[in-house]
């Protein structure tokens, strides 16, 4: 098995009384692609956040391993040696090209640092004495070869905003990659992708994992793509982790089913009778235990409560319904089940049931 290039351990991060993540634990296998899914909310960005040095987290650890034996601790370096030492490169949700730049540049852009180091930080060294030459050559030649395997070397020369949608993702993710990360980090990369676009896209990842050794962590709410190429999922709800597996055993875990996939209400008996998780449906239908909750005072983690989050001078209620979390009821009747030694449990449900 491969070992972890990224482990998460106790992470919590808070904004004022808000716990957007709460005691979250998983590790990324190197080689492998990750998926961090989740509905809106989950705390999903506020990881990658955390990870790429946006956030610096209340609490945990996280650690990249790099392949040359190297363990940064991300919680503590300040954010630009995060991808300079750790190798850690990310691309965000909204596309941040420059777009009236040409394809050529954004890339080169990605590069500025490698190239001023070659430049010495002189005049001279830009007008060529030293090793700048042979570095920016070395950075054309990077650039080009990620516009190829993003099937964009045609377009090297037109300024990025004349992209289509798809075409400007695949480029971030070139431009990224022209920093040598060990690890990506990806915010939703099949955000507003079409079909087509969505297969380019699937492709440039296989074939980053496939031939440059780069893990890559996910963000995705297309559960094609994340079925498609993840080897490795972990999924959200109010900033816990409820499962972690491998894409078939967490697309059949009832806990997922009921909260994740983008299954509506109404919708839910429907597919869990597709797993064929009888005990599911009847929870599902039962009012929620009042009595087995957390008690109010508990924060948003929680899921099922009411908390209270002061903004400056303001205060702000938040309330979020009782029963809210379709997985917590389902792990509450487990327990219940469990202490009143009821046999059939979830294990034994999994993995569909027919
Ligand atoms: N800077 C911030 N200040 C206050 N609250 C924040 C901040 N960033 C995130 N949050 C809150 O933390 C929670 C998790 O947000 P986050 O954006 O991480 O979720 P997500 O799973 O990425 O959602 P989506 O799928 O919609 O992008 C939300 O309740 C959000 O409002």
């Amino acid at each position: 098995m491969p070992d972890p290039i990224l482990k998460v351990e106790h992470l919590s991060m808070k904004f004022g009384g808000l716990v957007a993540i709460g005691d979250l634990s998983f590790e990324a296998r190197r080689g492998d692609i990750t998926a961090l899914i989740g509905p809106n909310g989950a705390g999903k960005t506020t990881v990658f956040n955390c990870i790429t040095g946006f956030y610096k987290p209340t609490e945990g650890m996280i650690t990249m391993a790099r392949r040359d034996g190297s363990a940064y601790l991300l919680e503590r370096l300040p954010g630009h040696e995060i991808t300079a030492r750790a190798r850690v490169a990310r691309t965000f949700q909204n596309i941040r090209l420059f777009s009236g730049m040409t394809l050529l540049e954004n890339l080169l852009v990605a590069q500025h640092n490698k190239l001023m180091k070659a430049s010495g930080y002189t005049i001279l060294g830009l007008v060529g004495i030293g090793g700048y030459r042979r570095a920016s050559a070395e950075a054309i030649d990077l650039a080009k070869f990620w516009l190829e395997k993003a099937d964009l070397i045609d377009r090297a020369d037109d300024p990025a905003g004349d992209l289509p949608y798809g075409a400007q993702r695949r480029l971030e993710i070139a431009r990224a990659m022209c920093t040598g990360p060990e690890l990506l980090c990806l915010d939703e990369p099949a955000a507003g992708l079409n079909p087509r676009e969505s297969h380019a896209l699937n492709a440039l990842l296989n074939d980053i994992k496939d031939h440059t050794g780069t893990s890559i962590l996910l963000i995705e709410h297309d559960m094609s793509v994340v079925m498609e190429i993840s080897d490795h999922v972990v999924v959200l709800e109010y900033g816990r982790k409820i499962s972690d597996g491998d894409p078939t055993s967490v697309k059949s875990d009832p806990k997922v089913i009921a909260a994740y996939l983008g299954v509506e209400d109404e919708e839910i008996v429907e597919v869990l009778t597709e797993v064929g998780d009888d005990r599911v449906i009847e929870e599902l239908d039962a009012e929620p235990d009042r009595d087995h909750g957390p008690p109010d005072s508990a924060s948003m983690l929680a899921g099922p409560v009411t908390d209270t989050i002061a903004h400056s001078d303001d205060e702000e209620r938040v309330s979020v319904m009782r029963g809210a979390s379709k997985a917590e009821r389902i792990e509450e009747r487990e327990a219940r089940d469990r202490a009143a030694g009821i046999s059939g449990q979830p294990d034994d449900k999994r993995g569909g049931g027919e």
